[in-house]
């Protein structure tokens, strides 16, 4: 695999906050109509999360047949969005910041039926400012070529801090709206 992104010299790695719930520790969805984490979106990836070491966290996925690509295959942008989930879920359980992506890249290598369990680690390498910088690796631990020791595709992605003005802007093309106790503080 090869990759054009390099993390910056200034980069400051973020101390847990102080009641950060050990490896494990479910992390609910940050909303039902998420596409990735949501389970009110019924052509959505319905990820499942729990917190890993550290600044990790650890999403399941299920390779359904409707995120077919290729024949057999995971279509690649479906992977990309698990990966977006899970950096983003990462960012959200060790800033307890709402956060949006601005920059993404994948490495795919090696092609993943359908029919798979992908375990999805993804983590947060540091912050400069607003700028969340995030890692991330899948592999197939359930199914067919299950091989928890390979790493199938891989992830860098820059995320970038927002308040919940930011959402706001979104609010009248929402198909639904998250409740008033939604809560990132809540993992
Ligand atoms: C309701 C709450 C939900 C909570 C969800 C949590 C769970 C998440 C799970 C969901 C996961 C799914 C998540 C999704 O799918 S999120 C959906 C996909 N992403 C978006 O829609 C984001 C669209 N973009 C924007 O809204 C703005 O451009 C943002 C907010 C990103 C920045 O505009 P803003 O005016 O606010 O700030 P700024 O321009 O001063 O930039 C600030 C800094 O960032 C740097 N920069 C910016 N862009 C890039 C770039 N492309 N490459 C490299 N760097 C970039 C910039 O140089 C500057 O750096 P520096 O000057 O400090 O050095």
């Amino acid at each position: 695999m090869s990759s054009t992104w390099t993390l910056p010299d200034d980069l400051v790695v973020p101390e847990l906050p102080a009641d950060h719930p050990g490896p494990g520790a479910p992390i609910p969805q940050h909303w039902g109509r998420c596409f990735g984490c949501g389970d009110d979106q019924p052509s959505g990836l319905k990820m499942d999360f729990v917190i890993g070491e550290g600044l990790e966290v650890i999403g399941r996925l299920e390779v359904a047949n409707r995120f077919q690509g290729g024949p057999g295959f995971i279509h690649g942008g479906i992977l990309m969005t698990a990966f977006d989930e899970a950096q983003g879920m990462a960012c959200s359980a060790a800033l307890r910041a709402a956060v949006v992506t601005g920059h993404f890249e994948t490495d795919f290598a090696r092609p993943i039926p359908l029919g798979s369990v992908l375990e999805i680690r993804a983590r947060v390498e540091g912050t400069v400012r607003r700028k969340v910088y995030t890692s991330a690796d899948a592999r197939i631990v359930d199914g067919p070529l299950a091989d928890p020791e390979v790493v199938v595709a891989s992830s860098s992605g820059l995320f970038v801090t927002v308040g919940h003005e930011h959402f706001e802007k979104g609010r009248r093309f929402a198909d639904g709206l998250p409740g008033p106790d939604r809560d990132v503080s809540a993992f």
